[in-house]
């Protein structure tokens, strides 16, 4: 488990990171998803022991990683945005390099360093010399690196940037892979990654933590009951009629179709659901309804409208104060 407590990191006056406070629980894959320049790095650079914070903590299993480095280290892999490889090693000579610093005993190294070439298959190529290998390649190397000692949990910043299709769906495949024995934090500004890789998201905004859950109930607390959709055989003077006295309807936006069939978008009101009432409406006078849904909100609109806002949405800040709350009742 990692526990990360108000973190803060300032650059001269510019705050990177500002207060962030989350828990990183075992087994699960994680997706740290923000826009460029949101703190990603600087918070996983820290994390991993690479940079001191301004303020805060970070506990690695129970051990601080400014305090006990070695001890807290021994707990994560890393794979840093820009790979520490050797260009001059062969991959082999690299890897047992890796392994000494990470203090792996000398007899099981050999045996660890074989196991870990061929999980991240890069066992064809370990008397290469680093500097002739591909960039895939090389991100399997420095995956390798993380690997190696087998913490519990890997974190990897940007793992397929920079590489061709081909290569991220290979990385993909091997991150999932990892995830069956370790709890995996990876950090991405491509959603479409985080929501085919990941089962829990951590938004971050300009330095701060602005949403963390799973891509479903992310989904759902922004757009849970907002919109319902309706098709119907009706003209839109009918239509305005048939609704104008249904409660919890904020607004509508109706289309005529050429074939007589009408569009209808419904704006709900806070926590309604008017479909029961709609669809009585429309039965009452024999007019029949097509169709009748929800129109969900996808997880690219939670992040445009987390990370474009200047303001964490409502939704958010009520489910924020619902966890404190939660928090500090179990405090008492
Ligand atoms: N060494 C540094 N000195 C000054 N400012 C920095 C330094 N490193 C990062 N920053 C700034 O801190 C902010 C956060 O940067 P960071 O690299 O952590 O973001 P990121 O989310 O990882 O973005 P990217 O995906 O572009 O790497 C940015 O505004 C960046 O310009």
């Amino acid at each position: 488990m990692i526990e990360v407590r108000n973190l803060v990191k300032k650059y001269g006056n510019h705050l990177a990171v500002d207060h962030l406070d989350f828990t990183i629980e075992a087994g699960r894959i994680y997706g740290f998803l923000g826009p460029n320049g949101a703190g990603k790095s600087t918070t996983m650079n820290i994390m991993t022991g690479y940079l001191g914070a301004t303020e805060g903590q970070v506990l690695i299993d129970g051990h601080d990683i400014l305090k006990e480095p070695e001890e807290a280290k021994k707990h994560i892999g890393y794979l840093p945005e820009q790979p520490p490889l050797y260009m001059d090693m062969t991959v082999r000579e690299y890897l047992r390099f890796a392994a000494e610093l990470k203090g792996i005993p000398k007899k099981k190294r050999e045996d660890e360093i074989t196991e870990v070439e061929k999980m991240v298959r890069v066992r064809d190529v370990e008397n290469r010399l680093i500097k002739n290998l591909s960039k895939g390649y090389r991100q399997r190397v420095g995956l390798a690196q993380a690997v190696l000692g087998f913490p519990e949990t890997i974190i990897l910043d940007e793992p397929t940037v920079g590489l061709d299709p081909k290569q991220i769906i290979e990385i993909r495949e091997l991150i999932r892979k990892l995830a069956k024995k370790h709890t995996v934090i990876l950090s991405s500004h491509i959603l479409a990654e985080v929501r085919e890789v990941c089962d829990y998201i951590l938004i971050i905004s300009r330095g701060k933590l602005v949403a963390s859950d799973t891509p479903e109930n992310l989904e759902k607390m922004l757009g849970e009951n907002s919109t319902v959709e309706l098709e119907t055989r009706a003209v839109p003077s009918e239509i305005r009629l048939l609704l104008k006295n249904v409660p919890g309807i904020e607004m509508m936006e109706i289309k005529a179709g050429g074939n007589g069939i009408s569009n209808v978008m419904i704006r709900q009101k806070k926590d309604e659901d008017v479909r029961e009432r709609v669809f009585r409406a429309f039965a009452s006078a024999d007019v029949p309804l097509l169709t009748l849904k929800t129109a969900g909100t996808s997880l690219e609109d939670v992040f445009m409208e987390l990370t474009q806002k200047e303001t964490v949405p409502e939704a958010f800040r009520k489910q924020k104060k619902w966890e404190e709350d939660k928090n500090n009742a179990g405090d008492i």
